[in-house]
């Protein structure tokens, strides 16, 4: 891909012309929304922010849905709850960009695998540890059968986009994000049956060890789906789509090198082969092989255009560990701890901080490093989210 904002001014010209930041088909760009511009590599005013698992278990407004909507199926698949809890941090705090109500496994059922999220976030699925199970269980779904399946997204993400277009008097201020689990990840799942978080994922290290073969074959088959279902959501209003590798820090730089990254690749290829101008954002959660940084600079090589990093590096060494790579974007990355617990001014001075340490580096997301934790008072976030949106990054 080769976004114009990488290219070289012309110089074959003597009068100084302006020349345009991006050459996009029309000029449209310049009333997009902020966090897109920003995620495009475009000159903007201030950095944007959202927070990973801002809307949820931590927000007053979501906890009085939870009569209404008992499950968390319900609330992430009934698109008048999905929608509504969608829009409550956007209320609430102003962030700047706004993420679908769902997750990582709600495209699972549409492949043929059923999962129940337990009152406690325990997850339930029925394993998938052998070839027999796998050809009867996991089907392969495309994008229009996902259209179908999965309408409830679909309904939510077009409403969305729809609302943030038309209710702002000038140009839209807010962006629309989609996002996916990538196929690693969402194998520990399938394999587990369960998180494996808790118990070192001893399922798939087994399969790994002893049987590649099977092991691909299902990172083959959900890189493939989750390619599908990734367009479906662009299709239905996603501006930018955020790809989760959440545990693929919890393999060694062998494993991580045959199971995770070429289907990381696969399925981010895969997304800009059908949308190039759809920016993408990756991301592993810390691990013990993903901690400080480790994987920085292989998320950079799997063709994203920004990299999310985890609160357990600075964001200025996280830049400079990818300086050779001028052109990756960087999002994060507050630790949601220091959000949870506060004082305020300690959340203030290391926000600001955050912000000083990307200073003149373009396609920067402010963000978290993690998702928010499910006990972080509301007035924490707001203060992050109004110190990042004061900020002048000019001063
Ligand atoms: O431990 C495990 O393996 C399962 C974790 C788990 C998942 N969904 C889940 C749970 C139960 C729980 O959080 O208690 C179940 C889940 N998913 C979600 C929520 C809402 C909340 O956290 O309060 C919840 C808890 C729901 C509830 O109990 O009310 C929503 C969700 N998951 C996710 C996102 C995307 C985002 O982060 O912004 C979003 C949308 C957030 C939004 O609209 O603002 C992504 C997700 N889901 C999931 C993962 C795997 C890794 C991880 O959790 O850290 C990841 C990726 C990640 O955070 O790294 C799996």
């Amino acid at each position: 891909r080769n976004l114009s904002i990488d290219r070289p001014m012309s110089s074959s010209s003597s009068v100084a012309a302006p020349q345009p930041l991006v050459d996009h088909k029309d000029d449209t760009t310049r009333n997009d929304p902020l966090l897109l511009r920003a995620a495009r590599g475009e000159d903007v005013e201030r950095f944007p922010v959202w927070m990973m698992r801002q809307a949820g278990r931590h927000m007053q407004a979501y906890r009085n849905l939870l009569h209404k909507y008992p499950t968390f199926r319900e609330r992430s698949e009934i698109p008048e709850a999905s929608k509504a809890i969608s829009l409550q941090p956007l209320e609430r705090y102003g962030v700047d960009g706004v993420i679908l109500f769902s997750d990582i496994l709600t495209p699972l059922p549409a492949m043929g695998i059923d999962f129940d999220i337990l009152e406690s976030g325990r997850i339930h699925i029925e394993p998938i540890r052998n070839q027999d199970q796998l050809n009867h269980r996991l089907h392969r779904v495309s994008k229009e059968e996902f259209r179908v399946k999965c309408a409830f997204v679909g309904t939510v993400l077009k409403e969305l986009r729809q609302q943030f277009s038309t209710t702002t008097t000038t140009s839209p201020n807010t962006t629309l994000l989609g996002f996916v689990g990538l196929p690693f990840t969402l194998a520990t799942y399938l394999v587990e049956g369960e998180t494996g978080v808790s118990t070192g994922f001893p399922n798939i290290h087994r399969l790994m060890k002893d049987d590649p073969k099977l092991v691909k074959s299902i990172l083959s088959l959900l890189s493939d789906n989750i390619v599908q279902y990734a367009c479906f959501q662009i299709e239905s209003g996603a501006q930018v789509l955020q790809v989760f590798d959440s545990w693929a820090g919890h393999v060694n730089d062998e494993y991580y090198a045959e199971f995770c990254q070429p289907y990381q690749q696969r399925v981010i290829h895969g997304i800009h082969q059908h949308h190039p101008h759809v920016p993408v954002i990756i991301y592993i959660a810390p691990g013990p092989y993903s901690k400080r940084g480790r994987r920085l600079e292989a998320l950079a090589q799997t063709g994203a255009d920004i990299v999310s990093v985890d609160y357990t590096v600075d964001m200025a060494l996280a830049r400079a560990l990818l300086s050779d790579n001028e052109s990756i974007g960087l999002q994060g990355n507050l630790d949601p701890e220091l959000l949870r617990k506060g004082p305020l001014n300690e959340i203030r001075r290391q926000t600001l901080a955050l912000l000083k340490s990307l200073k003149g580096k373009r396609r920067c997301i402010i963000n978290l490093g993690h998702g928010i934790s499910p006990d972080t008072p509301e007035a924490h976030a707001k203060c992050f989210v109004e110190t990042v949106q004061s900020y002048d990054v000019y001063s």
